[in-house]
This record gives C-alpha cells, structure tokens and sequence, in this order.
C-alpha cells in the first residue's frame, strides 16, 4: 500500500504544488486523471522517493521510498513519461536490470516483446519513442513487482499496441499488487480499472473505486435533460448525464464524463460520496 500523510510540496518554496495532502492506495489497478500541470508526476516522484516532500511522511508498504534502500526499490518499478534510453540491445538490457528484481520472468518478458511486436535484439537507443516505450513496458509487467507505476503508457503508442496492452495488463496484473497508471486517455483503460484518483489543484478530488463510483452514481443518456441531473453535456442524439444512483441501479461509470462533472462540479460530486 502507498501512504501519503499530510504532504506538502512544491518545486518553488512560495509556491506549493500539494497543501497538505493525504492519500491511501491500495491493492488493484488504479487510474490517476488531473489536468495538465495539476501534479500528477510530481505526485508519483514523491511516492518513489525521486523527491522529497516539504512536510508528512510518504510510504510503500510501511517503507521509506526517499531512503532508496534496496529492499523498497525491488518492490516497485516507476516508468517514466520518457527516458533517457542507454545504447544496448533490449535484452542485455533486461538481464542487467533485471537482476535487481527477484520476481522477474523471462518468458513472459519475451511473450510481452511478442505480443507488441519488438525485437529484443534491437538497441534501445536506435529505436522510435513508441518502440522504446513498448519494449519497458514490456519489461515492466514481467517484473512483477506488488507496486508498478507508469507515466502516461499509452503516449506514442498506436491502436494496435494500445490493445495489445491492455491484454498485458488483463494477464500481468493480480488481486495482491497494485498498479498505477497517470492517464490523459481514460478510454485506454476503462474496463481495466478498479480506482480511479483524480487530482485537482492542491487537492484530491475523489480516490474511489470502480464498485462504489457505480452504486453512488447512475450514468445514462436520455433525449430530453433528466431533472436530477447532476452533470449533463448535450450531444447530437440527447444528453449524456451524471445522476445520483438512488435504486442503486447497476451500469458502467463513464469515466471521462465524471472526470469533467468533477471539474466542474466538484462539490455536487464529493457530496454523493458523503
Ligand atoms: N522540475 C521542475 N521545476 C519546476 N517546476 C516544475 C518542475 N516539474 C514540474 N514543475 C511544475 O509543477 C507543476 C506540476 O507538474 P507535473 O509535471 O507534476 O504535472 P502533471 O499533472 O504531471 O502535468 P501533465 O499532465 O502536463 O504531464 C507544474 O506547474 C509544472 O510546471
């Protein structure tokens, strides 16, 4: 479990990023959504230890991450928006790496390599953005760590490889570990996440899961504009709205209209969850 307690943190100390926060993650595939510069991969170095907060204690399963021992970084594997990638093939690349993590699985290092199309013999800084990123993505689901974290995954990704992801996630991914993905493309993801996190300025708007979000609210699209409607957007065929889920109906949140309900509503959303 990740445990942020009362951070705060900014890169200019009269400007702070996090007032104060606090935030609890815990086992299960998690969706972290913000708008651009709210905070996001900040939020996730502090949670690997690459920086410091100001204030509060920040930990991976009761472990320290800005200690950088070795027993907390074989425990989760952080996949930056981009990297500076080293001149060797990606396989070397994997042996020497890899030797860091206990859990690593060669053979399904391999099938992943397979099933987006890479060539592990190819040198990693040779090969385009979206290569490099499936072949680390590649790796990161074989090294089965309880924590993984990725940076916008699916950037410079095309359809196919985006689809061939989301099978990888389905096969690498069980009910002990917890994986974290910072996402601008929500639908990349939708029928994979149990959480979902969203970040507002200074804050943490909403961190619930998938089960709680669909018993709390009812998403539908309806010709004319509900009455109890707690967020509407009109489209050409009706209105696709956020509504309260009073018979406790079941459905399937519409993880992009909630996201701009939250926005723009937030207090009308944080109430129904009171
Ligand atoms: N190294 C840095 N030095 C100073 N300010 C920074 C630095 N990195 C980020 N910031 C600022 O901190 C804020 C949060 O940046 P961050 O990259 O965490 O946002 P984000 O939510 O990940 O954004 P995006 O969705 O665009 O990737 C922004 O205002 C950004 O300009």
């Amino acid at each position: 479990m990740i445990k942020m307690e009362n951070i705060s943190y900014g890169y200019n100390p009269k400007l702070p990023i996090f007032n104060n926060i606090s935030l609890e993650i815990g086992n299960g595939i998690y969706g972290l959504l913000g708008e651009n510069g709210v905070g996001k991969t900040t939020l996730m170095h502090l949670f690997c230890g690459l920086l410091f907060p100001w204030k509060g204690e920040c930990s991976i399963d009761g472990m320290n991450p800005a200690k950088r021992e070795p027993a907390v970084l074989s425990h989760y594997f952080f996949l930056p928006e981009e990297m500076q990638m080293p001149s060797e093939s990606i396989s070397a690349f994997a042996t020497r790496h890899s030797a860091f993590y206990p859990h690593f699985n060669h053979k399904e290092f391999e099938q992943n390599l397979e099933e987006l199309k890479i060539d592990r013999k190819q040198k990693l800084s040779a090969i385009s953005y979206g290569q490099q990123k499936k072949a680390m993505l590649a790796y990161a689901f074989a090294l089965h760590t309880p924590l993984l974290i990725l940076d916008e995954p699916t950037n410079g990704l095309d359809i196919t490889s985006r689809q061939a992801l989301k099978r990888i996630i389905s096969r690498s991914i069980d009910d002990d570990s917890t994986l974290l993905i910072s996402t601008h493309q929500a639908h990349d993801f939708e029928k994979l996440l149990d959480h979902l996190i969203i970040l507002g300025e200074s804050e943490v708007l909403l961190n619930r899961s998938l089960d709680e979000i669909s018993q709390r609210l009812l998403f539908a699209r309806t010709d004319s504009l509900p009455e109890n409607s707690i967020y509407s957007e009109q489209e050409l065929p009706g209105y696709f709205s956020v509504l309260p889920n009073e018979e406790e109906e079941e459905n399937t949140p519409d993880i992009e209209l909630l996201y701009k309900a939250m926005l723009q509503v937030p207090e009308k959303i944080k109430s129904m969850f009171k």
